[in-house]
């Protein structure tokens, strides 16, 4: 539907009634026991309410964005996405659970899903749109920082209950039944092998760089449980993989990249080392290398995104270490750590190495969503920043 005048007013009387409202968060927990016995008609109604107070808790915020980013092309592009979606999302907000309805939901998830498939990289140019046409004061980016931390906190979980309803309810052939994906709940393992999806991470890193370095730095893996030092079997936590592997990844080529860097070309180079151990709270996953590490006072620059959205540097430059990150993918893997209460904590020693660790909740009822909430605070936030 084209947004006029008309119902542009309506929609902006919709947006406010909807951020009223609080998010729901739910707990891996509550994803599994719903899934054991997924009900659709159920799922639908939840969703219908459900993800447009997420969209609009977080449209309020893009509102408040400081004028010079709102007006960058790339930044308004995605608020249009934004608005379409909300706008679909409450076509439904009267309709009967019927079987065309509940079918007509699912296609318009999967429609919303990707059009909103490029957020990241097309916030990311927003952001250099905005970086090169205006001098950035530091408000400006402590409001970006605080902004996108949120922005993209909200859109993993939206994401997140779109997956799993059209994962439940999709009518998707069934996943080649490999050895536990029949056992998936939507996109949740509830038997996530922590070793297998450290491999795949690690495989894939280090073919990116073998093909750049024509080396890689070899893995060494220790798994240790609260109540047997040496496990017989592999550690396993219910957890959605595909978030695993994506803070793994960009883990390893920050741990590769750096290794191969420190080192000379016909050093031996020092293993990773990853341990593993799952406590009474927590499952850590620790990723020590020996790559120098940085100075204490560039910490924070590696979860910038201002900072880490610099022009992309020719290749002649590659030959050091460049600290201006090249995309988003530390700030994001530690969103995805957050985002079941978990945490993504970077510890270097300068001069020898670094130590990144992963915290996962042990338990699935403690392992809640952390969504971001539109309130008197935030807008506060905004005015005063700008
Ligand atoms: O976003 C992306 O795509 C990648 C964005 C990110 O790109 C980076 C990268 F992969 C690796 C490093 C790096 C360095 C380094 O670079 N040391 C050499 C130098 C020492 C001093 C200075 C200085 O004083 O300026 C600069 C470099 N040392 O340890 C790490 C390191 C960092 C992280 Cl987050 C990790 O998980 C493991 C690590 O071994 C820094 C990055 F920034």
């Amino acid at each position: 539907m084209k947004l006029t005048a008309k119902n542009f007013k309506n929609y902006a009387k919709l947006l406010d009634s909807y951020s009223q409202f609080t998010p729901s968060p739910l707990s891996i927990k509550k994803f599994i026991d719903f899934g054991l016995n997924a009900c659709e008609q159920k799922s639908y109604i939840f969703l219908r309410k459900e993800l447009p107070v997420r969209l609009a808790n977080i449209m309020k915020e893009i509102a408040l964005l400081p004028e010079n980013l709102l007006r960058m092309p790339s930044v308004h592009a995605v608020h249009d996405w934004y608005m379409r979606s909300f706008q679909e999302i409450l076509e439904f907000e009267k309709t009967e659970d019927n079987p065309s309805n509940l079918k007509r939901f699912c296609d318009s998830l999967v429609k919303i899903r990707n059009r909103h498939s490029d957020v990241v990289e097309t916030m990311a140019q927003g952001v250099l749109e905005l970086k090169e046409s205006h001098d950035v004061d530091h408000q400006t980016e402590h409001s970006v920082q605080y902004f996108l931390d949120r922005f993209y906190m909200s859109r993993i979980s939206i994401r997140m209950l779109i997956n799993q309803h059209t994962l439940l309810f999709g009518g998707q052939l069934e996943r080649a039944p490999g050895p536990n994906k029949s056992k998936y709940i939507g996109c949740i393992d509830p038997h996530c092998n922590l070793v297998s999806v450290i491999q795949d991470a690690y495989e894939n890193a280090r073919f990116l760089c073998d093909q750049y370095y024509l080396a890689s730095p070899e893995l060494v893996v220790e798994q240790h449980t609260v109540d047997e030092p040496k496990p017989e079997s592999d550690i396993r936590i219910v957890y959605v993989p595909s978030h695993l592997y994506h803070m793994l990844f960009e883990l390893f080529k920050n741990s590769m990249r750096a290794v191969m860097e420190y080192h000379a070309p016909r050093d031996q180079y020092p293993p990773i080392k990853l341990t593993i151990s799952k406590g009474k709270e927590d499952v850590c996953l620790k990723m020590s290398d020996r790559g120098g590490g940085i100075p204490r006072s560039l910490h924070d620059q590696l979860f910038k995104y201002m900072y880490s959205t610099a022009p992309q540097p020719s290749k002649s430059d590659a030959h050091t270490v460049p600290l201006a990150g090249y995309g988003y993918g530390l700030p994001i893997s530690r969103l995805y750590a957050r985002y079941f209460h978990g945490d993504l904590l970077i510890m270097s020693c300068e001069g020898y190495g670094t130590d990144a660790v992963i915290y996962l909740k042990a338990l699935s009822n403690e392992a809640n969503e952390l969504l971001p909430i539109f309130n008197k605070t935030t807008s506060k936030f905004y005015r005063t920043a700008v």
